[in-house]
């Protein structure tokens, strides 16, 4: 079997290339391990069963609105994991067959088995018994990852979990601790600390997700805090032990201990390339199992690329999947124009998402630069979904009043920060919230309320030229409107609106 391309591995990566290679009327091999994992760790143990999972939270639960009515809400402790686990069933079995389909539409051809290197264009399908080959001119790369198991952590898949067994869990505990608060730990230690479980969140690092604005981590401490989280911080896990069947002890280097019926171990994932045989090809994976590549994705053999987690950094469905589609480009010579930033979602409780440039990273460039800020509470939208306490925050140029970055907590912060990314892509300025009208009542407010008070910042600090006052009515403004892409860019001199 002789093809233009094989992919292995077919979460987010695999299929964004194996796709975009069919369109092009290449002949496609895709690989995956068994028929029922086809849509990788994204699909079945990751990004998919966690969010769906936490819909069912929020829902059950009424987290966003039990202040209002209580009463229509399940008691947090009769709410079970089957009932939690209802929907991931439904959701992942129909996003399956949507892949199958494309992969079928498109002329895919889907291979089940192990995929190894026999040379570089050579790859065994299947284990060492019962197996066959198949050749291809270019070869993707798209393994992904597993959780780290060190030796000495004793999972059991009952007390103590990785965060792919984690979704087995057979009820809800009463306590549970979680070690490593990197985006997984701190997603799934908020969703059971909104179901009543008493979550202690124990990481390394003296502050909690460091990539993020600290102003927006504070209003999530305040949530954590207010969900009943204990946070050690600064704190590194020497030891985990079993007590009996119902409790697990976690032994801190500092000598504390933190007893939990549950442990989740979410200390960061190892590529999943220990079956691939990367060295005949001529590749060398790191010691966590990840490999090399350029900004093309090519690793360095010519024609063999490495794309989503398998490459780390930023290690997201959502780029993975760019990933894809920039290596199958490449390998067929296609123009393909990378994004310059991704954004970011995190579906902790509540939710934060951002995209461009943070606070830290501009005072460290020396920009001018200032904020504007829409509180949740503001927004009538806010008061009727019951969210009070998010926040957004635009970061935009002092002089040019250029978007910079866009950081957002509360409801639908992964879904608004959109606005600001599309206005940040193509170039725009803060005036365009001002200038432009949102549907009402809405999240996007949080935009030209944000936008308003940053314009009124800049104007305190005297940088905007003061406004000459007007003459004769010819001197005003028509109504008529004008569309904003033929005006160039003006900032606002009228008197300011106290935000
Ligand atoms: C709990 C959790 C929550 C997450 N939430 C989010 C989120 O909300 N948003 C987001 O953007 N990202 C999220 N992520 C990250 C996201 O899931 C990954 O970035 C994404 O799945 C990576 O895609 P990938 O293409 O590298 O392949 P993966 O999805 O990792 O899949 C790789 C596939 O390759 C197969 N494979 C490996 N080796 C072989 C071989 N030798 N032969 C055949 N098949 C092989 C595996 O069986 C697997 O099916 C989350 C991850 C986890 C664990
Ligand atoms: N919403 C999302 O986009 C989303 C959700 C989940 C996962 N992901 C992706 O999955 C990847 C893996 O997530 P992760 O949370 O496993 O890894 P991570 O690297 O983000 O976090 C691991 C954490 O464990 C801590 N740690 C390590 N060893 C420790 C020890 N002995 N004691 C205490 N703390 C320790 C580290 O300091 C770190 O904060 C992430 O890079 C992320 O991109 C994304």
């Amino acid at each position: 079997m002789r093809y233009d391309l094989a992919v292995v591995g077919s979460g987010p990566g695999g299929q964004k290339a194996a796709i975009a290679a069919a369109k092009l009327g290449k002949r496609v091999a895709i690989i995956e391990r068994e028929r029922k994992l086809v849509g990788g760790v994204c699909l079945h143990t990751g990004t998919i069963p966690s969010k769906t999972m936490r819909e069912a939270i929020l829902h059950l639960t009424g987290f966003r609105q039990r202040g209002a009515y209580p009463d229509l809400y399940r008691n947090k402790r009769q709410i079970t994991m089957d009932e939690l686990r209802r929907k991931l069933g439904q959701v992942s079995r129909t996003e399956w067959e949507v892949l199958q389909d494309q992969f079928d539409r498109n002329g895919v051809d889907v291979h089940t088995g192990e995929a190894s290197f026999v040379d570089r264009q050579t790859l065994r399908i299947g284990g060492p018994g019962e197996h066959y080959l198949i050749n291809a001119d270019n070869v993707i790369l798209a393994p992904g990852t597993k959780p780290a198991r060190p030796a000495h952590i004793p999972f059991d898949g009952a007390t103590v979990f990785d965060s792919d067994e984690f979704l087995d869990l057979d009820h809800i505990p009463r306590s549970m601790v979680v070690v490593g608060a990197g985006v997984i730990g701190i997603e799934y230690g908020l969703m059971f600390a909104t179901l009543g479980v008493k979550v202690t969140l124990i990481d390394g690092r003296p502050n909690l997700l460091e990539f993020c604005d600290r102003e927006i981590i504070d209003v999530l401490v305040y949530h954590a805090r207010s969900l009943g989280v204990t946070l050690r911080l600064g704190e590194a896990v020497e030891n985990i032990h079993k007590l009996d069947d119902t409790s697990v002890a976690v032994e801190l280097a500092s000598g504390k201990r933190v007893v939990g019926e549950t442990v989740l171990f979410s200390v960061g994932r190892q590529g999943d390339t220990a079956a691939l045989n990367v060295e005949a090809a001529g590749l060398t994976a790191d010691k966590r199992g990840r490999l090399e590549c350029d900004e093309n994705f090519q690793t360095n053999v010519p024609g063999i690329y490495a794309v989503g987690d398998i490459v780390g950094f930023p290690a997201l469905a959502s780029a993975s999947m760019e990933q894809g589609r920039q290596a199958a480009s490449h390998a067929f010579n296609q123009r393909f124009t990378p994004s310059d930033s991704i954004p970011y979602g995190l579906f902790t409780v509540p939710e934060i998402s951002m995209v461009g440039k943070n606070e830290e990273e501009l005072t460290k460039d020396c920009v001018p630069y200032e904020t504007g800020v829409a509180r949740f509470s503001e927004i009538a939208r806010g008061q009727i979904v019951g969210d009070t306490t998010g926040l957004l925050k635009l970061l935009f140029h002092r002089e040019t009043l250029q978007l910079l970055g866009v950081h957002c907590i509360g409801d639908t912060a992964t879904e608004i920060v959109h606005i600001g990314q599309a206005v940040m892509r193509l170039g725009g300025t803060i005036e365009y919230f001002r200038d432009t009208v949102f549907n009402y009542p809405t999240m996007a407010e949080c935009y030209k309320v944000a936008a308003l008070d940053g314009l009124n910042k800049v104007r305190l600090t005297h940088t905007l030229p003061t406004p000459a006052p007007l003459t004769s009515d010819a001197e005003k403004p028509s109504a008529a409107p004008i569309a904003p892409a033929l005006v160039a860019p003006t900032v606002d001199v009228s008197p300011a609106p106290v935000i």
